[in-house]
């Protein structure tokens, strides 16, 4: 089997919201397609009142195919300080029309105000690797790898645009949605990412300086998040860029045109337009605009989230033993 499902952006492309089924008669929730997690959770009626602000919930009671898994609960947080957790039940999910049974699904009873805030997001996919999943005493194993067994091939890919929706793929490789050759670089998933190796970097049209970093495919992530040294290369050609230590990162003038940045990717190169680094204004005003590229923090590795990803077709191929990130144009 294989399927297709939206990915369809929020303002500023902060996130992007996919619609999945859970349940029979099945109930549609909207939930951030995330490859730096591996917990499939959502808002549901045991979400307490004061914690839900206009998200879909899920209510396993009214689904004929829920059972709860007995004893199992899950406790995650993000890299942003967000959190939840709760209890699991096993019902059917489907995805892009590929439907799974038996996937456990994880029903929120404590939410971050970060999730309680943001209305349009009923819960999270995480199509990391299982190794990350959070449920207690015994792990579940994510949608993408209970569905892997039936697909045509074990391949999910993103298709992300710019203030656009695109599509998440699973099962197949349409061909329709990117341009010359897939280069496939391999993917280390012993700590339960997608991880893989950048080969160094350039700005503007200056000349490539190679460079050996790691760095984590991140669907969920909404930056480019990058080496400290990098980053700050990169921002000499922004005028006017500075560190702004209040906002976290570096702002410039929002009449800047930043130029592109080349990402070294293995052998192949991921050109992420300067117009995708003119990430959105932090005023009202619109005068001061904040940048798509912003430092790591030195966790160890880069976390190659939306701003980059959104500039390419990527495969993200779970071929047993020899996992691979596949990166193409578009
Ligand atoms: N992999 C990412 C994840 O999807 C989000 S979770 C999230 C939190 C609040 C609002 C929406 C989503 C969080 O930020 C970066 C990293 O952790």
């Amino acid at each position: 089997s294989s399927g297709s499902a939206l990915a369809d952006p929020e303002q500023n492309d902060i996130q992007y919201l996919t619609p999945i089924q859970i349940g029979t008669p099945p109930q549609t929730l909207n939930v951030d397609v995330d490859s730096g997690s591996s917990d499939l959770w959502v808002f549901s009626s045991e979400t307490p009142e004061d914690s839900v602000q206009g998200q879909a919930l899920y209510d396993p009671s009214k689904s004929s195919t829920s059972e709860e898994v007995q004893g199992a609960s899950w406790q995650i947080s993000y890299g942003d300080q967000s959190s939840s957790g709760g209890v699991v039940y096993r019902d059917t999910v489907a995805v892009g029309n590929v439907s799974i049974k038996g996937q456990a699904v994880e029903v929120a009873t404590t939410v971050s105000a970060q999730f309680t805030r943001d209305a349009s997001n009923d819960g999270l996919l995480g199509l990391a690797f299982s190794s990350l999943n959070t449920v207690s005493p015994q792990q579940e194993s994510t949608w993408f790898d209970n569905a892997a067994k039936v697909l045509d091939h074990p391949v999910w890919t993103a298709d992300l645009k710019y203030h656009a929706a695109g599509t998440y793929d699973f099962g197949v490789i349409d061909k329709s949605k990117y341009a010359g050759k897939i280069t496939y670089v391999n993917a280390n998933s012993s700590d339960g990412f997608w991880m893989f190796d950048m080969s160094g970097y350039s700005v503007g049209n200056s000349t490539f300086k190679t460079a050996q970093f790691q760095g984590i495919a991140d669907t969920g992530t909404t930056l480019a998040l990058l080496p400290e040294q990098v980053v700050r290369d990169y921002y000499r050609s922004v005028r006017g860029a500075k560190l702004d230590y209040f906002q976290g990162g570096y702002v410039f003038p929002c009449g800047a045109r930043p130029p592109n940045f080349v990402l070294g990717i293995g052998p192949t190169r991921l050109t992420i337009p300067g117009t995708y680094i003119n990430y959105a204004p932090i005023d009202s005003f619109g005068r001061t605009c904040f940048g798509g590229i912003q430092s790591d923090d030195g966790i160890g590795f880069s976390i190659i989230g939306d701003v980059a990803l959104k500039a390419a077709f990527v495969v993200f191929d779970a071929t047993p033993d020899q996992p691979r990130l596949g990166w193409a144009s578009k």
